[in-house]
């Protein structure tokens, strides 16, 4: 997939395509996670033993993740239409002339942003899933949150895909999804966008390799890194749902952009 050829990103098999590698990225970054523990304090708002600045209101993960974010904004990360902040109001002008991709979402698509909730999500539901010991471990902090950055932002960009997949689906019938925004009918939009066949080979290829994944092929007694039940579950109960959520936000604002 090429950002700067939209013949190659509004094609849904290609999008498609793109999804099923990105699950590849999602369960290895999870089995890195599932070394570590659950380590709530990573978590915890303004951690009393930490110093984080006495401007900073959040987590230890969220002054991480914010600081990332401010890097990587001046390396053009979030110029690329794939890419979508958790700190949106953070970011720094890139040191990088900027690339002039065509245009390729509707020009409100930078306001469909699901980090939050991707991230609390992640946080109260699929950590407690990951990671084998419940306890908090202040050696690791830095480790563990290195280690959630990334699934978060591969958990992101998995999800906020949904805004391509939406883009496509749009382009390839205008007159049905016109009919649909203009009568605010979510749930014919949603029942239009849901193709429960793919939905179900997704969940039968995660089980799959999360049985071929989730185990050391040398170490016939080695301990399960993932399993298939909770690689389902997250992806099931939450990825597909939210991005879901995501494709139905986007088309219901898209005749606020004519083109
Ligand atoms: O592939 C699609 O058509 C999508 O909309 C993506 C997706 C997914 O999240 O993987 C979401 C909804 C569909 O029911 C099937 C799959």
């Amino acid at each position: 997939m090429d950002f700067t050829k939209p013949e190659t990103v509004l094609n849904l098999q290609n999008i498609r395509d793109e999804l099923i590698k990105m699950e590849d990225s999602i369960i290895f970054k999870f089995i890195e996670r599932s070394h570590f523990s659950t380590c709530y304090g990573v978590y915890q708002i303004d951690n009393p033993h930490l110093t984080l600045g006495s401007d900073f209101h959040g987590s230890f993960l969220d002054w991480a993740l914010m600081h990332l974010e401010i890097t990587h904004s001046e390396l053009r990360r979030f110029e690329s239409p794939d890419q979508t902040p958790f700190f949106p109001d953070k970011l720094k002008r890139s040191i990088l002339p900027s690339i002039n991709y065509p245009k390729l979402l509707a020009n409100y698509s930078n306001e469909v942003n699901y980090n939050d909730k991707i991230k609390r999500t992640y946080i109260d539901k699929m950590v407690p899933l990951i990671s084998k010991i419940d306890k908090d471990d202040p050696n690791n902090y830095g480790s563990i949150a290195s280690c959630d950055i990334e699934c978060l932002q591969s958990l992101s960009r998995r999800i906020h895909f949904g805004k391509f997949v939406a883009e496509a689906k749009y382009q390839s019938n205008k007159p049905l999804y016109n009919t649909l925004i203009e009568n605010k009918d979510v749930q014919g939009i949603m029942r239009e966008i849901t193709n429960s066949a793919v939905e179900a080979k997704i969940l039968e290829r995660l089980t799959t390799k999360a049985e071929v994944y989730g185990v050391d092929p040398t170490n016939s007694e080695g301990e399960r890194r993932i399993t298939p039940e909770y690689l389902v579950k997250i992806y099931k109960e939450f990825v597909i749902p939210i991005t879901k959520e995501v494709e139905v936000e986007y088309l219901l604002r898209r005749l606020e952009d004519p083109n």
